[in-house]
Formats: C-alpha cells, structure tokens, sequence
C-alpha cells in the first residue's frame, strides 16, 4: 500500500472562482477534476481548454477523472492540458491497455475506474499497465451523494490482487469519502481519497484535507 493521498474535487466548489479554489487546498496532493460530458453520466462539466487553465494555477497537480464516452479518442487530451494523472472509465473504453500505454507514453500516470457495478476480477492481468485503479463509491455523475458501503469487498479484493502480484499501483476512492466513511476506505485498502464535499463545505478546507489524511493514517494504525 502506498502513502495516504488526498485529492479534494473541485465539482462542489464555485466554478466562477475556480482559480481561488484550488489555492485553497495547498495541503492536497492533487486536485481531483470531474470531466463530464453528459452522455456517459447525466451532467456535464467542462473540457480540455478549462482544464489546462487550472494546470497553470494550481498549487498542486491535476487527477483528471474522464467520466466520457470514447475514452480512447477523448483521453489522451487531458495529458496535454497539462495532467498529471488521467483515468478513464472502463465502460467506455474500447482498448483499455493500448490506451493505458499511450496515456504513460504521453507522460502522465494512466488509472482505469470501475463504477460500483462493475467487478474488478477480468482486469486482473491489465493491473501492471496501470499506475491507479479508482474503485467509484458512488454512481458518477454528482458530488454530494451517499457513500456506498457495498463497494467496500471491491476495495479489499482490488488490493489482494496488487498485493498477490507485487504491484505498487494506487487504489483511489471516490464518491461520498467523508471524515465519517475514509477508515473504511482505508481499512479496506484505499491509499488515494477523493473528497468533494467534505473539503468544499467545510470553513478551512485546507484543514480538512489534514484532518482527512489523520484519519486514514488513524486506520492503518
Ligand atoms: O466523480 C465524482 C462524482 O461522479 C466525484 O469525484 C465527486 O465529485 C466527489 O464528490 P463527493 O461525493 O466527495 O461530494
Ligand atoms: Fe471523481
């Protein structure tokens, strides 16, 4: 398991302002940034061009969550925006390896998300084409949702695996993490903690960035 990361999203921040948003988590290690294109999931948000925008300003490095159909044309897009981290939708990819190497080849960390529907076990053997698997703790498409404790055996078989293999790929969790629901997270396996709306309603959101990494530590404690 890998060190504990926090990547707040900005979708419940105020888009208006997005630039001073993400210079209010410094204390993050990357900025977690929802692209939707209201096919895939029920919303939609903004692209490329926006995004290489906030790769000019923000204090820490971009994780691009691409909630988008034809993952394989429309990916490789983000790493030029300036990501450091791109991962696309496995539902919407048709050739996840080749599209896997051609997001490392570009020069940023590829991971591959699964919606809580859909099993980890046939995507055993693509593990070692990737630097971060993201286990949705939700259905995408909104921040503020639920957290969906049925996705907790995932997590724990999706870290199993890595371990069975010796890989160092990251486990990201994403969909309702909360100061209440990251010790199950981390417990399970998790080392990578999306949270939107436990970092953007809280007053000090760079403090609720620390408390969170507490928290998780607390767990593997
Ligand atoms: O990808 C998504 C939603 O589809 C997430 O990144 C959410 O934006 C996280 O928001 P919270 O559930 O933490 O409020
Ligand atoms: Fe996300």
């Amino acid at each position: 398991m890998g060190h504990i990361q926090i990547t707040p999203s900005i979708l419940n921040s105020d888009f208006a302002r997005l630039g001073e948003e993400v210079a209010r988590i410094p204390g993050a290690d990357w900025v977690h940034v929802d692209v939707m294109d209201n096919h895939f999931v029920p919303n939609l948000t903004f692209g490329p061009a926006m995004v290489e925008a906030l790769a000019r300003v923000s204090p820490v490095p971009l994780d691009a969550h691409l909630m988008i159909e034809d993952a394989d044309r429309n990916a490789p897009a983000y790493v030029e925006a300036g990501c450091g981290s791109v991962t696309f939708h496995v539902e919407a990819a048709k050739a996840p390896v080749r599209l896997a190497r051609e997001i490392r080849a570009a020069g940023a960390r590829a991971s591959m998300a699964l919606k809580p529907a859909t099993p980890i076990e046939p995507y055993e053997d693509l593990l070692s084409e990737l630097d971060m698997v993201l286990i949705m703790t939700v259905e995408p498409g909104f921040g503020g949702q639920r957290f969906l404790d049925l996705c907790l055996p995932k997590i724990r078989r999706a870290r199993a695996m890595m371990d069975k293999h010796g890989l160092e790929t990251w486990l990201q969790v994403d969909g309702g993490v909360s100061l209440e629901t990251i010790e199950r997270c981390a417990e399970a396996g998790a080392d990578v903690f999306v949270a939107g709306s436990a970092v953007y309603s809280a007053q000090d959101p760079d403090a609720m960035v620390a408390a969170l990494r507490e928290r998780a530590a607390a767990a593997r404690s």
